[in-house]
């Protein structure tokens, strides 16, 4: 399995089924499991993303810098499975701009997911299609409840690793599309050493 295509378990063809129960380990100090393998956001893959294009690139050319990794444990995708795991964004900054996962809608806009945090200092950027945005803090025990039809973005910060654990429907799928070539109306930069919400410049 490469690093950066989703695993899905392989059920023997037919409508996915619920998996046997199971367990798994995530670290509470840096959110990691200690058996599974994680799924890894390079700034490679964000090209076009961040608001600052030469930031980026001057960035990308000394390295290609892990951003974040989650896990994806191969639930399969029916009805009635949960998908849960960590999310782990590091800090750091491209340009002014705070390093972020990609951000997607459901496949099946009106399903919700549940984030709580474990670890860091940081946000949930959330927008609808009718153009609502809404942003929730993350910080240690803070829980984050993302409704149906609103895309999500996680955005750390702070100096430390955004630690999250999250819940959805396992066949929720992920809209990538409208993000990746909208992005979402704002962003979240650093301005005086703190974070302020702005318009995103390159949203039409
Ligand atoms: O898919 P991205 O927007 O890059 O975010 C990465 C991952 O973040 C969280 O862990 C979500 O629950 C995952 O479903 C998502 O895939
Ligand atoms: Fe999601």
């Amino acid at each position: 399995m490469s690093a950066n295509t989703r695993a899905h378990d392989a059920t023997t063809g037919g409508t996915p089924a619920a998996p046997a129960p199971f367990g798994v380990y995530f670290s509470l100090n840096n959110g990691l499991s200690d058996t599974k393998p994680s799924l890894k956001r390079h700034l490679s893959k964000m090209s076009g993303m961040y608001a600052d294009d030469d930031a980026y690139r001057a960035m990308l050319e000394k390295e290609d810098t892990l951003l974040y990794e989650f896990y994806d444990l191969g639930v399969p995708e029916a009805e009635g499975n949960l998908a849960f795991g960590t999310s782990i964004v590091y800090p750091g900054k491209v340009g002014d701009e705070y390093f972020m996962t990609k951000g997607h809608f459901h496949t099946i806009l009106d399903t919700s997911e549940v984030y709580y945090c474990i670890g860091g200092k940081g946000f949930m950027l959330m927008e609808n299609p009718e153009g609502d945005v809404r942003i929730e803090a993350f910080s240690p025990g803070r829980a984050v409840y993302v409704p149906g039809r609103y895309a999500h973005r996680s955005i750390n910060v702070g100096p430390e690793p955004l630690i999250t654990f999250y819940v959805f429907r396992a066949d929720a799928g992920h809209d990538y599309g409208s993000i990746e070539t909208k992005g979402f109306r704002k962003i979240v930069m650093e301005r005086d050493g703190a974070p302020v919400v702005v318009d995103n410049p390159k949203w039409k």
